[in-house]
């Protein structure tokens, strides 16, 4: 069955786990050379929706069973009347298994297989079936070559199961990867295909998974699950006889000198995301802005934790961090929240004082590091970090035995039970100050509605994203509290109120 983006599977795997998937189905009866030529047919079929008058095409091939679906491929194009050639990196007689039985298809079909060179001048759509799923390590010659030249040529690009270059498991370019246009992907969906890196190289994503019988997807592991409209966790509708005590009490601390901003953000989003009550501590003298902007809120000017203990007796649910800094006054207050035994979201400074270790973090809350903060509380540097984001996220999650949303392209939600959720929606117009603050603001309402940590960091970072992709269309310029009607519209949209 083909997918596209809006129907796909949520089961997201490693390659390993895709070679079992493979080996599952060829031992169920299913020859690999028939599994190959459902995946050029898939492809094949792919491609001429995708470029309906094209003629036209270069297929570069490598050494494994990707170039075999690539030769497959030709052959197709070639029944079909188009101009078609195979450039091949390395020498085809070495194919072994499939590969080889395809590419003495293509020979015999009558389609000319060059030695790929420099000079060999790519036309038409490119198909890049070089490098799949057993990619490993950085990209080599001379593929990284061939890679660059394909990506210099301006030609469309349809990549056989996975970009080359771009690794399976992380979603990481592994020095370079080829940037298509159109990726078709079969059996299983690779998690490399939806975090970090991917946006950037997997252009349409169309999913096909080769007529694989449910069973043989039995006893295969699942490495996350991709969020979607379907799967995602939702908040119970109301009931007419709902009452704000039922909808919890936020209390968003931070806001220091300098940062006074940040937790305003992070209060009118969870007024706007339904929690029953919501307060702010922050700098007395942030009070006076804090209570024209926000009325509906309680605003406690502190100036030592003292101040908050009655408070916290009272609350339901603590956000901590957005403008908190770094500096005495966050850290006592910081700590004072740590003792408290309720729902918690650390975000920004929080996290930074946590690194620090100026604190404990109480268990079963919600972190949401971006990249940065995530290296620090990890003890590694951000690249280390992007290399192999759904490894972090775990890593997080077991070390502070707390739910974790590692932020960035690809948002990723790990839970310390192992489960791990993918979000691969958003928007590049998302990149901007004041994002953060929405999301915690956002995870507060959703705890205080009654939702479990790990339910309401997917839905609150599904939220998040798809608001910023519909605000963020019109490009740059997008301000962190454009997303918060558009938050509200579609919490509504999901869990309406009875009208
Ligand atoms: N039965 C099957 O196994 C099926 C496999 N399929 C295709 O087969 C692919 C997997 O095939 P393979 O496991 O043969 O592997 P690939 O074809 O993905 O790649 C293996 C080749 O890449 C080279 N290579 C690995 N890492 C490299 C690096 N860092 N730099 C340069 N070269 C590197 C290896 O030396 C080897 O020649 C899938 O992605 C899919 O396209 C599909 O045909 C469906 C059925
Ligand atoms: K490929």
């Amino acid at each position: 069955m083909p997918h596209t983006k809006d129907d796909l599977p949520d089961a997201l795997y490693s390659a390993a786990q895709v070679r079992r998937l493979d080996a599952s189905l060829i031992a169920a009866g299913t020859p690999g050379f028939e599994l190959m030529q459902r995946a050029a047919r898939a492809t094949w079929r792919a491609l001429v929706r995708h470029w309906p008058t094209a003629n036209e095409l270069s297929v570069v091939t490598g050494h494994g069973n990707n170039a075999g679906d690539g030769y497959l491929i030709a052959v197709l194009a070639r029944r079909a009347g188009w101009h078609v050639r195979v450039l091949a990196v390395g020498d085809p007689q070495r194919l072994q298994g499939d590969a080889g039985l395809a590419h003495a298809d293509a020979v015999a079909e009558g389609i000319a297989v060059q030695a790929w060179s420099a000079q060999s001048g790519l036309r038409g759509v490119v198909v890049d079936a070089m490098l799949g799923t057993g990619l490993t390590g950085e990209v080599r010659e001379p593929y990284a070559g061939v890679i660059a030249a394909i990506n210099a040529s301006g030609l469309p690009v349809a990549a056989v199961d996975i970009p080359s270059g771009l690794c399976a498991d992380t979603g990481r370019v592994l020095g370079s990867a080829v940037r298509a246009d159109l990726t078709v992907t079969f059996i299983g969906l690779k998690l490399g295909l939806f975090t970090g890196d991917a946006a950037d190289v997997v252009g349409e994503l169309v999913f096909n998974d080769l007529q694989a019988a449910p069973e043989s997807f039995n006893g295969v592991d699942v490495s996350a699950r991709l969020l979607t409209a379907s799967n995602v966790p939702r908040l119970a509708s109301r009931a007419r006889a709902a009452h704000k005590g039922k909808f919890g009490h936020v209390l968003l601390i931070g806001g220091d000198r300098g940062f006074g901003g940040a937790i305003l953000l992070s209060a009118q989003t969870a007024l706007r995301s339904g929690a029953g009550m919501v307060s702010v501590s922050t700098r007395s003298e942030h009070v006076p802005a804090a209570l024209a902007r926000l009325p509906e809120a309680m605003v406690l000017g502190t100036s030592s934790a003292n101040q908050l203990m009655g408070l916290l007796e009272k609350v339901s649910v603590l956000v901590v961090g957005p403008g908190l800094g770094q500096a005495s006054w966050g850290r006592s207050l910081l700590s004072a929240a740590a003792n408290a035994p309720l729902a918690q979201v650390w975000d920004a400074d929080a996290l930074n004082l946590l690194a620090e270790e100026q604190v404990e973090l109480p268990k079963d809350c919600v972190i949401t590091p971006h990249p940065g903060e995530a290296a620090r509380l990890l003890g590694l540097s951000t690249a280390e970090v992007q290399a192999d984001r759904p490894a972090a996220a775990h890593a997080l999650s077991k070390k502070y035995t707390a739910v974790v949303v590692l932020k960035g392209a690809g948002s990723l939600i790990a839970s310390p039970d192992g489960r791990l959720a993918v979000c691969d929606r958003g928007h590049p117009a998302m990149a901007t100050a004041g994002l953060g603050d929405v999301l915690a603001g956002l995870l507060g309402a959703l705890l205080a509605q009654g939702m479990s940590t790990f339910d309401a960091a997917c839905l609150g970072v599904w939220l998040h994203a798809n608001a910023g992709a519909q605000e963020g269309k019109s490009g740059r310029g997008l301000a962190a509290s454009d997303l918060i009607p558009a938050i509200r519209q579609l919490l509504e949209e999901q869990a309406p109120c009875l009208k």
